[in-house]
């Protein structure tokens, strides 16, 4: 796992463990006798530590992390320290990226050198913990506290040119990267080692420790809302120039081990390979990633230039794709195309993007008023209003325009795809991609086949979703698919909860102390009001039935009225100042509680006879949470989602679901099943119109375990193959 390669008098260790040479105990064994044995040779001067393939190092092997106690020596820091205390100068070599324990082993050596290319960080923040081999002792001991301060806690990368400024670095190169390290390497053979060992120097700007700590812990508070690991970041970074340097890696150690054992970094870990999981997407019929190929795709369309058609079209052309927009209505094409340039002059304007980017991404980027115009390209997504009529008519008349091979895709973020493509003849060409509003903010594109969707239309979408930069996830159709169909138990319940005495302040503020990044009202008011409303009439008169602000029950199911009223008062939410809260024209991103809507809510209960009563926080969460986990298990069960992973990863880039917290299933997970079914069951009893209370057969069987299922186990449970 690392090469011992001698090249005149140089020893090179090229690590080489693929995909990303993470520092697996074999690395790290590879690295300890690969300095020893160089040590021994008396033809070595000099030694080079550098990555194979695309990377340097990825860092620690955060899977053995799942298992602290068995993580086998020699441990990361021992390697350090063997590195630092060679007689024999240790240089690495950096291409690609250098991170967490990468960069770790780099600060242990004595001379660091890196590609024009590369780039260095310590994201251990984003998997709940901190650089727990020395790096919050030594990064400041070479940049100063403040930079170190902001680079730990915040998990960014920086590049090669950046790191040389800030001291990290000693070098950058353009040339061969091992060429240009063998040429360092017989430059400071020779020279003293000592003031090059970080740990026998001191950090410069010590005496400003506690004003640089306060400025940084007051951002970090306010940045990472409720996260540990960034405060635990500065404060190791603090104890670097409050204490000797063993002293603070011993404090070091203690924290890291107190931040691995903990809940949030339990659940940023899973995020990770969650996340990861997602792309590897599968297909009841065996078709998967693995032997699947997309088609090409150099040319699209993009049906309305409405907020989410032109929000889709940016993240196209953002990426190089051209776009033609077809709008019917001149004057809408041509907001639709201000728009578009408006939300790249913002990219520009926040130093995203060049204004020469822009102009490019403009040029490839045509209007149209007609589908004829569409005859040609290679994908088309139709984003027009949430109508399924309208829908079948223009993928019928797509079908008609264009070329045979012709991807048709709807932003439905509801409607069965399968009622869709059967309006066509290439009903295998035809799929879901439903992207999240804003859709050029949004990281979630949730792709959704329908029964004769094929497995290369599937291929191509996951693949057209990397491309534009998306966590993409592959669902199966049904109603709301997985996003919208869960999410709606949690919104009903959020309704019902004003109903019986909360207000939408009382319940934002709960749900966002568990950690969502805005409660359901205030999302509410982003979206629109009238969004909202738009679906539930369209939903009711799919059903048949007229909805009113009177209506309490349709078949034998509750439902909440009160957003209907306010909707009625022309309160849609920030767009009109007023909606679930009141806004200040000057400052719309501070939601103001308003006795206007609580008016509302309770001449509405008393019309309905709605009896109020005072909801405790825990309610609130589990009301709204456990009506989501069950539905998410019935998603499960009926195979609409994949993998519990798939489903956390829709809720956490779809519904902001804190990272730190895993997502509705892991969350579930963490509960315990049986807890979670014994709540969904109470609730059941207790409010038996609502039947996303009924529990799911998939929860009540893994539930029934004696012990914990793990959660890579559920779905085995799933069609009864496990009892
Ligand atoms: C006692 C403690 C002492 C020391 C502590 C040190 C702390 C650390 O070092 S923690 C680790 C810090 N490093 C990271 O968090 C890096 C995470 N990885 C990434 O950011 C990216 O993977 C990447 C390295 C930039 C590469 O990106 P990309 O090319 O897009 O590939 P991916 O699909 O992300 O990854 C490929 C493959 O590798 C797996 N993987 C990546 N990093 C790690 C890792 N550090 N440990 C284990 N596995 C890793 C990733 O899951 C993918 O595998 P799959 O099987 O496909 O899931």
């Amino acid at each position: 796992m690392v090469d011992y390669i001698i090249d005149q008098n140089l020893a090179i260790l090229a690590v080489n463990n693929p995909p990303v040479n993470a520092l697996s105990h074999h690395v790290r064994e590879g690295l300890v006798e690969g300095i020893k044995k160089a040590n021994a040779n008396d033809q070595v001067t000099a030694i080079v530590i550098i990555g194979k393939g695309k990377i340097f190092c990825s860092g620690a092997d955060i899977r053995e992390f799942s298992n602290h106690a068995a993580i086998k020596d020699p441990v990361l820091t021992s390697v350090g320290h063997t590195i630092e205390n060679s007689g024999k100068p240790v240089i690495s070599a950096i291409h690609g990226n250098a991170l967490g324990g990468g960069l770790e082993v780099a600060l242990f050596c004595h001379y660091r050198i890196a590609s024009e290319s590369a780039r260095v960080g310590f994201p251990e923040v984003l998997i709940g913990i901190l650089p727990g081999a020395e790096g919050t002792v030594r990064l400041p001991r070479l940049s100063g506290l403040s930079f170190a301060m902001d680079m730990i806690a915040s998990g960014k990368q920086i590049n090669a040119k950046d790191a040389f400024k800030h001291g990290i670095l000693d070098k950058v190169c353009t040339g061969n990267i091992l060429e240009e390290a063998k040429d360092f390497a017989k430059k400071v053979i020779g020279q003293p080692l000592d003031s090059r060992r970080l740990s026998r120097i001191n950090v410069e700007d010590a005496s400003n420790v506690d004003a640089v700590f306060e400025v940084a812990l007051a951002q970090v508070k306010k940045k990472y809302k409720g996260q540990i690991a960034p405060i635990y970041c500065l404060k190791s970074v603090r104890n670097s120039a409050k204490m000797s340097f063993d002293k603070a890696a011993a404090e070091e150690r203690r924290l890291i081990t107190e931040l691995m054992l903990g809940y949030q970094s339990i659940a940023l870990r899973y995020s990770f390979f969650a996340e990861r999981s997602a792309s590897k997407w599968r297909l009841p019929c065996g078709a998967s990633v693995n032997n699947t190929k997309p088609s090409k795709i150099e040319s699209t369309g993009v049906i309305g230039a409405g907020t989410m058609g032109s929000g889709i079209a940016v993240c196209l052309i953002r990426a190089g794709i051209p776009v033609i927009l077809v709008e019917k209505d001149p004057k809408m094409l041509e907001k639709g195309m201000e728009t578009i340039s408006g939300i790249l002059d913002g990219s520009v304007k926040l130093k995203r993007m060049t204004p020469g980017q822009k102009a490019k991404c403009m040029e490839i980027l045509k209007g149209a008023t007609s589908l004829d115009k569409l005859s040609n390209v290679d994908l088309v997504i139709e984003a027009v209003y949430e109508n399924l009529e309208l829908k079948r008519q223009i993928f019928a008349q797509l079908d008609k325009v264009c070329k045979p091979s012709t991807l048709l895709c709807s932003n439905t973020s509801t409607l069965d795809i399968d009622k869709i493509a059967s309006a066509t003849n290439r009903p295998d060409k035809v799929v879901g991609t439903h992207f999240f509003a804003p859709a050029f903010i949004m990281r979630l594109l949730e792709n959704v086949y329908g029964s004769k969707t094929s497995p290369t239309t599937v291929a191509t979408v996951m693949e057209l979703g990397r491309r534009i930069g998306k966590v993409t996830v592959l669902v199966k159709t049904c109603y709301g698919f997985v996003g919208n169909r869960t999410h709606q138990c949690f919104g009903a319940e959020a309704s019902f909860l004003l109903e019986e005495g909360c207000l939408p302040q009382d319940i934002d503020q709960v749900l966002e102390e568990f950690g969502m990044a805005m409660g359901p009202f205030k999302v509410s008011d982003l979206s629109g009001i009238d969004v909202g409303w738009r679906i539930r009439q369209e939903v009711a008169k799919a059903a048949g039935f007229k909805l009113t602000t009177e209506t309490r029950y349709h078949n034998g199911e509750r439902i909440s009225t009160v957003g209907d009223s306010l909707f009625e008062m022309g309160r849609y939410g920030i767009k009109t100042g007023k909606g679930w809260y009141k806004y200040d024209p000057t400052n719309l991103r501070k939601p103001v509680p308003d006795s206007d809507v609580a008016d509302v809510i309770l001449d509405h209960c008393a019309k309905m006879g709605l009896q109020r009563c005072k909801i405790p926080p825990q309610e609130i969460i589990e009301r709204c949470l456990f009506a989501a986990v069950n539905e998410c298990f019935r998603v499960l069960e009926e195979r609409v989602a994949e993998k519990p992973e798939d489903i956390d990863v829709i809720w956490q880039y779809g519904f902001s679901f804190p990272r730190y917290a895993g997502g509705p299933m892991f969350y579930a997970s963490q509960v315990g099943l049986k807890r979670v079914y014994e709540r969904v069951c109470f609730y059941h009893e207790k409010f038996p119109y609502s039947s996303h209370w009924i529990p799911s057969d998939l929860l009540r069987k893994l539930a029934s375990h004696s012990v914990e299922i793990p959660m890579s186990q559920w779905k085995e449970f799933v069609n009864g193959s496990k009892l």
